[in-house]
C-alpha cells in the first residue's frame, strides 16, 4: 500500500463543530443534526447505484451483458466531487462502467477531484481515474466491482491489479466513512416519515396506512447484508485487513449499517406506489377521477427516475443550513448515455448562507420575528440558487435543444421562478405545499402562472390504488386551506419543534459547503 493510504475514519470524533446557538435562547424551532459532507456524497453514490436501469438493447448489448455476467461485475454508483462540490453523478449502465462514464463526461477535467464510489472500482477504471489526476478516490467497503462474491478467478486477478494501481498511484485511494452526527439517525427516521409526500398521502386518503407502506420500502442493505465472515474475506481480499480487526471491524459495520439505515428511511418517505409525479395542466379544469389516467412516462422520464431524483433532492436537504427549513434541489437534462439513460447531472444544491461564511454571523429567525432584520430571508442562499450557481462545468451550461429539469423538495418561491425561467429549466418537479401562499418575507405566487415551464406535482392515486384505477390529480390552486391545512403545514417542517434529540449540530465556518 506504498504510496496510497487507507483510511478509516469511522472512529474519528464528530464531522463537524457544533452549531453556534448564540440565538438558541428566541428560536422555537431549530434545524436537525447536520448530514455530513462525506456522508452526503457516500449515501449519493449508494444511491446513484439504483438508478433505475434502462432496458438492455438486445441486439447491441446482450454480449456485454453475457461477459458482466460471467465476470460478476456489479453496478456501480459515483459521485464526482470538485472543492467539495457535487460536479456529477454516475452509474454504470449496460456497456460503460460508472468510472467509464466519468472519464466521458469529465475528461481532463477531473483532475484534482474527488471521487466517491459504491464499491472499489475495477482495475479497467481506476487505471484511467488515476490517470486523469484525481486527487483521492473513496470507495464503500463491501463487495467490489468485480464481484468477490462470484467466480474467484477474475475476482483475484483484479484485485492483484488494483492493489498495483492503488501502491503505484499519487490519489488517496481511501475508505471513508464518518459516523453521523448524533441523533441523526433518529431526526432522518423522523422526518421521513412526516414527508410531504407520506403526508400528502394520508391527507388525501385518511383510512391509509402510511407507516405501512413506509416500512414496505425501507429494506436494501449493501453489503450489509452479507454475512460477517463473508465480509471479513471480502476485505482481506482488498488489502483491507486492518479493518478485520476489532473493533475497526465493528465500528466499521455499524458505521455501514446507519448509513445503509438512513438511505433506506429517507427512500421509503418516497413510495413508489399510490404516488407519483404528474403534469400540471395549464387553462383546463381538473379532470374527475374518470378522465384522469396520466400516461406511466412523460417526456420520456419514468416516475421510477423522477422518484429516484426527488430522494436525491431529500438527501441533499439533510445538509441545510436553514434553522427550520431544509430544502435540497438537484437539477438533470437529457443529454448523456452511460447509466443514467439520458441524463447528465447539471447540478445540485441545498439551502444554506453564502459559501464562506460564519453561520452564526447571519440572523436566523423566521417571519414570526417582530424585528425584521433579525430575519434570515435575505440571507439564505435557496436549494436552486445554489443548485443554479455551482454547475457541473463549461459543458453543463443549459442548452435550449437538451430538456433541464429541476427536482426541487418545495415549491419554488418568487424569488427562484424568474432564475429558473432565466436558466431554461423546461421542467420542474416539486410539490405544491406553501404555493399561492404569500408569508411576507417570502412568497409563493408566481409558481401558479409560470406557463411556460411544464410543471410536474405529487399526487397520489386514489381509492385503493392498484395499477389500473384512476388517478386524482393534485397541483390546483387552493386546495389545502384553513386550520386543517395550517396544521398539515406545521407538521411538514422537516424538523417542527422536535419533541426529543440531541442539540443541533453546525458547522461555524462553511467554506466547504456544498453550495
Ligand atoms: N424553493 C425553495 C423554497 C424555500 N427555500 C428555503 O426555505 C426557507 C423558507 O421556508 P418557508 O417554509 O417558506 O418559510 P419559514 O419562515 O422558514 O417557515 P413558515 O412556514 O413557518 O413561514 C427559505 O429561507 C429557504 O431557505 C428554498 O431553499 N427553496
Amino acid at each position: 500500500m506504498e504510496g496510497s493510504e487507507m483510511r478509516n475514519r469511522a472512529d474519528a470524533g464528530p464531522s463537524e463543530p457544533g452549531r453556534d446557538t448564540r440565538d438558541g435562547s428566541t428560536q422555537t424551532d431549530s434545524f436537525g443534526p447536520r448530514l455530513s459532507k462525506v456522508n452526503l456524497f457516500t449515501l449519493l453514490s449508494l444511491w446513484m447505484e439504483l438508478f433505475p436501469q434502462e432496458q438492455l438493447e438486445e441486439d447491441d448489448h446482450s454480449e456485454v451483458a453475457k461477459t458482466s455476467a460471467v465476470f460478476q461485475i456489479r453496478r456501480t454508483g459515483l459521485v464526482v466531487a470538485r472543492d467539495s462540490k457535487v460536479v456529477g453523478l454516475h452509474c454504470s449502465g449496460p456497456e460503460l462502467h460508472a468510472g467509464q462514464a466519468a472519464i466521458i463526461q469529465h475528461g481532463a477535467s477531473l483532475a484534482d477531484c474527488q471521487l466517491y464510489f459504491s464499491r472499489r472500482p475495477c482495475a479497467s477504471c481506476l487505471k484511467m481515474i488515476i490517470n486523469a489526476g484525481v486527487s483521492q478516490i473513496s470507495f464503500w467497503p463491501g463487495d467490489p466491482e468485480v464481484s468477490m462474491l462470484g467466480p474467484p478467478s477474475e475476482a483475484a486477478l483484479d484485485a492483484v491489479a488494483t492493489e498495483k494501481l492503488k501502491s503505484n498511484s499519487r490519489p488517496h485511494i481511501c475508505v471513508l466513512l464518518q459516523p453521523l452526527a448524533p441523533g441523526l439517525a433518529q431526526f432522518v427516521d423522523e422526518t421521513s416519515r412526516e414527508c410531504d409526500f407520506l403526508e400528502r398521502m394520508s391527507d388525501d386518503e385518511p383510512g391509509l396506512n402510511t407507516e405501512e407502506l413506509f416500512n414496505r420500502y425501507g429494506t436494501f442493505l449493501f453489503c450489509i447484508s452479507t454475512t460477517s465472515e463473508q465480509h471479513r474475506e471480502i476485505l482481506t481480499h482488498m488489502g483491507l485487513e486492518n479493518f478485520c480487526v476489532e473493533p475497526n471491524f465493528s465500528n466499521l459495520r455499524h458505521n455501514m449499517g446507519e448509513l445503509a439505515e438512513l438511505l433506506a428511511a429517507v427512500a421509503a418517505g418516497v413510495p413508489q406506489q399510490r404516488y407519483g409525479f404528474h403534469r400540471e395542466q395549464h387553462s383546463t379544469p381538473e379532470p374527475s377521477p374518470a378522465e384522469a389516467s396520466p400516461p406511466p412516462h412523460h417526456d420520456g422520464l419514468s416516475q421510477e427516475v423522477a422518484r429516484h431524483c426527488i430522494i436525491q433532492a431529500r438527501l441533499l436537504a439533510y445538509r441545510t443550513e436553514d434553522p427550520k427549513v431544509g430544502v435540497g434541489a438537484v437539477i438533470w437534462a437529457k443529454a448523456a448515455s452511460d447509466g443514467t439513460g439520458a441524463l447528465s447531472l447539471v447540478g445540485c444544491g441545498y439551502n444554506a448562507y453564502p459559501a464562506g461564511s460564519h453561520y452564526a454571523e447571519y440572523p436566523q429567525m423566521d417571519n414570526k420575528q417582530e424585528d425584521r432584520q433579525r430575519r434570515k430571508y435575505r440571507y439564505m442562499v435557496h436549494a436552486e440558487q445554489n443548485a443554479l450557481t455551482f454547475r457541473s462545468g463549461q459543458t453543463r451550461h443549459i442548452k435550449p435543444e437538451e430538456p433541464a429539469m429541476l427536482f426541487v423538495t418545495k415549491c419554488p418561491c418568487d424569488e427562484c421562478v424568474p432564475l429558473i425561467r432565466g436558466a431554461g429549466i423546461t421542467h420542474i418537479y416539486t410539490n405544491d405545499r406553501d404555493r399561492d401562499k404569500d408569508k411576507g418575507d417570502i412568497s409563493y405566487l408566481r409558481f401558479g402562472s409560470l406557463k411556460s415551464i411544464n410543471k410536474f406535482i405529487v399526487s397520489t392515486r386514489m381509492g385503493g390504488g392498484s395499477c389500473g384505477t384512476p388517478l386524482r390529480w393534485y397541483g390546483c390552486v387552493g386546495k389545502h386551506s384553513g386550520p386543517a391545512e395550517q396544521e398539515s403545514h406545521r407538521r411538514k417542517k422537516l424538523c417542527t419543534n422536535r419533541p426529543h434529540g440531541p442539540p443541533a449540530v453546525r458547522s461555524q465556518n462553511n467554506n466547504s459547503s456544498q453550495k
